[in-house]
Parts: structure tokens; C-alpha cells; sequence
């Protein structure tokens, strides 16, 4: 299968996760599967917009107390008197107008001063009243949309959920931790997909790592209750390499088996027959993660019903060494203008570690050409 129509598959298959009630605090990353809408007024109640005098009828006005912002019983206020307010203090009732301090001369507790054009009270409902659209389903929560969701008294917003993820890290040379001893390699894959996924928008990967028996692997899969079960290693041919038996003892769908590029040729995405999907991410670390931004970033951004993953074109200059009938996929620099870092072997990060993205280049490629491009997490 060509590279672009994995793309393409990883994008557009997975439906969104159903859309559930989430508390508002909870709900930044989520996508609205409706739109938020005001349940209270903002401001909720006729507020001074500065600090000063709330008078009542024409002046001078006797000064008769204090109101500070919290304060909500504030009584009537009368013609000819004025309370001194803060901004955000509920004004009195019969408040014509919020003198500001600095428009205002105070003597023996009389308060005169010439109103301007402008009262400065905000009234209640100025801003959002109950029942507006504040954003439209569709959007992605961020922080601005909670804190206006919460000010208009929203609890909850109806949001699809985020995507859960296992990471199963295979290979029995792989470490986590301290230096490796002969034969032995650090794991690459923890960051990379917790970084893909997080940019997705998936909840926080929950990681094991499996020994390389295929009974082990075939029961991690069973038993992860994740939306996604990602997959480092065993991707491919070897003795070791149990991922590909295990998924049709499970019965699962192929949705990808194998892209024509390089590298991560072996890479695959599969659907277990309870709806889970499998992304398997070949073992040499460039390669997987290679496969994390074909498959893994289009495959969360889905189901967490965000919009695709935008796929710009950019002319890339420099050499590679291309892929006869597939694409070949190289780290590229973005200053001065975007060129290929380096050639790099499936295994080393070095190169993609120095650039700002991938660049997917097609066989028919030359020095200039126009590429899609992947950024690096
Ligand atoms: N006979 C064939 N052999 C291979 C083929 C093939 O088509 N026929 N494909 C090659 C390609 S391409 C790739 S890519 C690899 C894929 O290998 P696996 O996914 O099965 O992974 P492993 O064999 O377990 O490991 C490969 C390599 O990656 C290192 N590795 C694995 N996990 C990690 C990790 N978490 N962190 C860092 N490095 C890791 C592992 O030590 C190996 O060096 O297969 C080729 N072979
Ligand atoms: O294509 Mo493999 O995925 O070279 O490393």
C-alpha cells in the first residue's frame, strides 16, 4: 500500500469516540460535540466598571458608605447620596452613574464631580446572555474556552472523549533505565508516543513492556482497556517477532499491513473485533517514528474528533537517495529555507533530532520539488 492512501486510511476510518458529559475543568483538549451555551448572565448582576462613587440624581451627593466587590446586599441608593464603590461591587439600585475617583473632589463627606458621556456600569447580561452560543460545536476546548464556559455558568459540556492509549514496548534487549549492558539498547518509543499522542490529544499513555513470548504479548493485548494499544517492535519477520500471528489469533482487521516506504515499511494498523485499534511501530526507532506520524497522530486525531492533521507542502531542496515505487522519508531542516538534513539509517534519531519535520518525498522527487511534510513532536 502506497504511503499517501495509509495516510489517508489512518485519517478518515476511525470514527469519533461518543460523545459523553465532562466536567468543564476537565474538558481542555476535547472536542465539542455541541455548542457551549450561557447558562447565566455575564455579568451576572449590573457591576461598577471603576472604582469611584455610584451616585444617585444630579450633584453634589452626600457620601453615605462603602461598597466593596463580594458584597451583595446593597439596599436602594437615594437621589443626592452616593456609596463609594469598587470595580466588580454590585451597584445599588438607583444608581444613575460610577464617578471615578479621578473625575470626582470629596470634602466633608460631600462627593461633586461631572458626569460624563458614559455611566461606567457594566449591566447584567451586557456581555453573554443565558442561552448564547459561546463556541460552536467541533472545537477543540482550550483553556480561554473553559474560563468562558465557567464565567456564563457552565458545569459540564457535552465532548467526545479523548483517546486512552496503551503503549506495549516489545523486545527483550530494550532497557528503560541505566546503561545498557551487551546486546542491550535504551527504549526510544516512551517519548515519541507519549509526545504524538499528547499532541493528538490523548489522555496520558499507560506503558508496559512485554518479554518477547508471543502468549505474553497476545495476553497484554487481550487485557489493555485502552481505545488505541500501540505497539514498539515485533512488527516484522523474526523469531521474535510475534505481533503479526497474535493480531489474527485475536481476529483483528487490517485496515494497513505494510506501506511502501522507507523507512517503516512494516508498519500496520489493525482493529480488534471489539472496536480497539492496534498501531504497530517498528522497533528501529526511526522507523516507528516515522510510523507514530503516518498512522498513530491521523488515528487519536480522529477518534477524538478533531479536525485532520494539516499536511503542508513545502518545496525541499537537497539530495536523497529515493525509494523506487514508494516514498522515501527524510528529516528536513525549515532556515534557511527547507532542506534535508541529513541521510539517515532507520535506526539512528540523530538527524531527526537536529530537524523541525519529516519531509515525504514521492520517487518522481528532485532538488526543489514540492513535499508534504510531518512535524517532528
Ligand atoms: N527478514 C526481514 N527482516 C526485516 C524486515 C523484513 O522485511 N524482512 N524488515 C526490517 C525493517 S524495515 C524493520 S523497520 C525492522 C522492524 O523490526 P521489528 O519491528 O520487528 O522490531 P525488532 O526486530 O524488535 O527490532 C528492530 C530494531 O529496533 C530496536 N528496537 C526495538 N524496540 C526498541 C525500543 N523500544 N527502543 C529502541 N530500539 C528498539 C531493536 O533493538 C532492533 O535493533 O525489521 C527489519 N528486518
Ligand atoms: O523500513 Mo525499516 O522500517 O527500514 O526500518
Amino acid at each position: 500500500m502506497g504511503w499517501f492512501e495509509a495516510y489517508v486510511i489512518a485519517t478518515t476510518t476511525p470514527k469519533p469516540l461518543a460523545a459523553a458529559s465532562v466536567a468543564v475543568e476537565a474538558a481542555a483538549g476535547c472536542v465539542l460535540a455541541a455548542p457551549v451555551e450561557a447558562v447565566r448572565p455575564v455579568p451576572a448582576f449590573d457591576t461598577a466598571a471603576m472604582d469611584g462613587y455610584a451616585v444617585a440624581g444630579p450633584g453634589p451627593w452626600t457620601v453615605t458608605g462603602q461598597l466593596l466587590a463580594g458584597v451583595a446586599d446593597t439596599g436602594p441608593l437615594a437621589a443626592g447620596t452616593a456609596v463609594e464603590i469598587a470595580t466588580g461591587a454590585v451597584v445599588p439600585e438607583g444608581t444613575g452613574a460610577v464617578l471615578p475617583y479621578e473625575d470626582s473632589v470629596l470634602g466633608d463627606g460631600i462627593v461633586s464631580g461631572r458626569l460624563g458621556a458614559r455611566a461606567h456600569i457594566r449591566r447584567a447580561g451586557d456581555d453573554v446572555r443565558p442561552g448564547d452560543v459561546l463556541v460552536p460545536a467541533g472545537r477543540t476546548v482550550n483553556a480561554t474556552i473553559v474560563a468562558a464556559a465557567v464565567q456564563a455558568g457552565v458545569e459540564r459540556l457535552s465532548a467526545h472523549r479523548r483517546p486512552t492509549v496503551t503503549l506495549l514496548v516489545t523486545g527483550d534487549e530494550v532497557i528503560d533505565s541505566g546503561v545498557p549492558g551487551p546486546g542491550q539498547v535504551r527504549d526510544s518509543f516512551t517519548g515519541l508516543v507519549t509526545a504524538v499522542s499528547v499532541r493528538a490529544g490523548a489522555e496520558p499513555v499507560v506503558r508496559r513492556h512485554v518479554r518477547d513470548v508471543a502468549a505474553l504479548l497476545e495476553a497484554e493485548l487481550a487485557d489493555a482497556r485502552t481505545d488505541v494499544v500501540v505497539v514498539s517492535g515485533s512488527s516484522s519477520a523474526g523469531a521474535a517477532d510475534h505481533l503479526h500471528g497474535v493480531l489474527g489469533r485475536l481476529g483483528a482487521t487490517w485496515h494497513v499491513r505494510g506501506v511502501a516506504c522507507r523507512p517503516g515499511h512494516p508498519q500496520a494498523l489493525a482493529e480488534l473485533p471489539d472496536g480497539r485499534w492496534v498501531v504497530s511501530l517498528p522497533g528501529n526507532p526511526y522507523a516507528g517514528l516515522v510510523a507514530a506520524l503516518t498512522l498513530l497522530e491521523p488515528l487519536l486525531t480522529a477518534l477524538g474528533g478533531r479536525p485532520p492533521v494539516a499536511l503542508p507542502e513545502v518545496a525541499v531542496g537537497g539530495r536523497a537517495k529515493l525509494m523506487p515505487g514508494g516514498v522515501r522519508i527524510v528529516p528536513v531542516h525549515r532556515d534557511p529555507g527547507w532542506r534535508i538534513a541529513a541521510e539517515t539509517s532507520s535506526a539512528g534519531l540523530h538527524a531527526a533530532a537536529g530537524a523541525d519535520a519529516l519531509a515525504v518525498l514521492p520517487e518522481t522527487w528532485t532538488d526543489g520539488d514540492p513535499a508534504p511534510i510531518l512535524a517532528v513532536p
